[in-house]
Order: C-alpha cells, then structure tokens, then sequence
C-alpha cells in the first residue's frame, strides 16, 4: 500500500546558532531560501535552532505560543515557509505556557501557504548523567508534551520528535503503524552521545519500521557551552544514510520515494510478518 503519495526532496538545515534570537531567524530565512532553489519541498530545523542549547537558556529564550502574543518564532517560520513555498519544520524553540508558567521543548510545523499545521512539545526530556562526560537535566526547567503529532501533508503523513523522542522506539514504530512515510527528529546530540548513538537510532528507527529517518543537528560550536554533535543525516527505510554532514553549517537534500519504501517492504516483508499473537501487550 502506497504510504508516500508523489516523490518529495527533503532539505536538513544545520544551522549555524549563537545567542542572537532575531540573527538566527536571519540565517535560518537564508538557509531556507537556499535549500527552496535547490528544489526542496520539506525544510527542516534543527532542535533549538534560534537559541543556545542549555536549561539556563530556556527561560530567557522562551516564547508564548499563545494568542493575543506575537511570537517573533512562530511569526518568521510562518512567513518563510510562505515565502518558499515549503513545508517548515521549524525545528524547536523554548515555549512559554503564559497561563500556567511552564517551559516546553516545542516544534512547530508550517504548510506551503504559511498555515500551522502541527505543535510537537518534546514528550522525552533529556536527563542523563554519565559520571565524567555529560549531565543534562532538561526537567529541571521543562515539562514534557504528552501527545505524540502526526502531520498530514499533500506527500502523505510525516511523523516528528524532538532529540531524546528518538530513543524511545515505541514513538517512531506507532507513527509507522498509522501509515507515516518518515520520522523526522530535529535534534541536538553532542559530544559524548553523538558517536556512540546519533547514527545507530536513525538506523535503528528506519530497519525497524522500514521508513525514512530524518535528525536535523546545529553545527557545532566549540565556543558554546553546548557541543552540538552534528552529523544531521537522511536515511533511507532499508537503514542506508543517504545524505550525512559533518560538524560544520550545511544543507543536505535527500530524493524520498514510495518506490523506495515498498522495494524495502517487498524484500524483507516484517511489516506483514509480526506475531501480534506472541507480543499481545505491544499490539495493544
Ligand atoms: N539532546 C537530547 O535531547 C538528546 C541527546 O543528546 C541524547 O539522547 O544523547
């Protein structure tokens, strides 16, 4: 069954960042623009694209989502993707609730026309403590989303997450099970998870579910206090990188098919071989 409606060209943006919220929304435009001439019709962001990467950071950075407030973020995404003509994956941004105080992790997602189509708040949040190396408690500042987002688009459905959602693989094999040609992750690992684990998930997610796999890094920068492992990668639903970058500013396109996916599914047909009957508690 075909899952991905008519051959799409995905573009990963990783951005160069710093602490200026309005030059971020510039270099993002730039890069955008960019990757539209080149034929892109889905641009996507990095995780915490127009603001420095740290717990401290969120409160100051954080914007309300919620109207009669402008955000600057959601107001230069909107105008972007209408500008180009894409879908926007804007990456994420700190989020404010104004009503209740709380900080979120959150991706918001603009149609062709400049529409919202999609608020992902990151469900996972990154705490992690290896002795020696990184620790990093987002939940001392933030809260989680608690809903997992489907966005509906002219190609078929794209599935999203944020960052740390990629270690959870219940995310991406439900979105696939609700017909999600692709999982897309903007995304910020660094320096000691990075090598160890950035490629094996993307991979990971792809084999187990048999669809595209996109994570959207910053470029690192080694004067932040955080260190952006980079590396944003497509892969294709066989597990193969199609396109990878290195450390530095870049944008990649990736060529996503339903050829592709139904050539994968027909060769090793796991999508039809599960035994529901054996793993009754996931089936349910
Ligand atoms: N930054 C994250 O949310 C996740 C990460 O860096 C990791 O899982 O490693």
């Amino acid at each position: 069954m075909s899952i991905l409606k008519q051959p799409l060209k995905l573009a990963l943006v990783q951005l160069a960042t710093g602490a200026d919220k309005a030059a971020n929304l510039a270099r993002a435009r730039t890069k955008i623009v960019e990757a539209a001439k080149a034929g892109a019709n889905v641009v996507v962001l990095p995780e915490c694209f127009n603001s420095p990467y740290g717990t401290n950071f969120f409160p100051q950075y954080a914007e309300s989502l919620t109207p009669p407030t402008a955000s600057q973020s959601f107001s230069a995404l909107s105008a972007i993707a209408k500008e180009t003509s894409t879908y926007l994956i804007g990456g994420s941004i700190p989020e404010v609730d104004p009503t209740t105080q709380k900080l979120y992790n959150t991706s918001l997602v603009f149609s062709p026309a400049g529409e919202l189509l999609a608020t992902h708040r990151k469900i996972h949040l990154f705490d992690i403590d290896i002795p020696g190396k990184i620790r990093f408690k987002e939940s001392e500042v933030l809260s989680p989303g608690d809903s997992m987002t489907v966005v509906d688009t002219e190609y078929g459905k794209i599935g999203l997450g944020i960052c740390y959602d990629v270690r959870f693989p219940e995310l991406a094999m439900t979105a696939a099970r609700k017909g999600c040609f692709a999982m897309v992750y903007p995304g910020a690992f660094n320096m000691t998870t990075g090598p160890l684990h950035w490629s094996l998930l993307a991979r990971a997610r792809a084999v187990d579910n048999q669809i595209y796999i996109a994570l959207c890094s910053p470029a690192r920068d080694m004067n932040a206090s955080y260190h952006a492992w980079g590396h944003s990668m497509v892969v294709d639903p066989n597990g193969e990188v199609m396109q990878e970058l290195e450390d530095s500013e870049g944008v990649i396109l990736a060529e996503l098919s339903d050829e592709r996916i139904q050539e994968v599914r027909k060769g090793i047909p796991v999508t039809t071989q599960r035994r529901f009957d054996v793993y009754k508690d996931v089936a349910n």
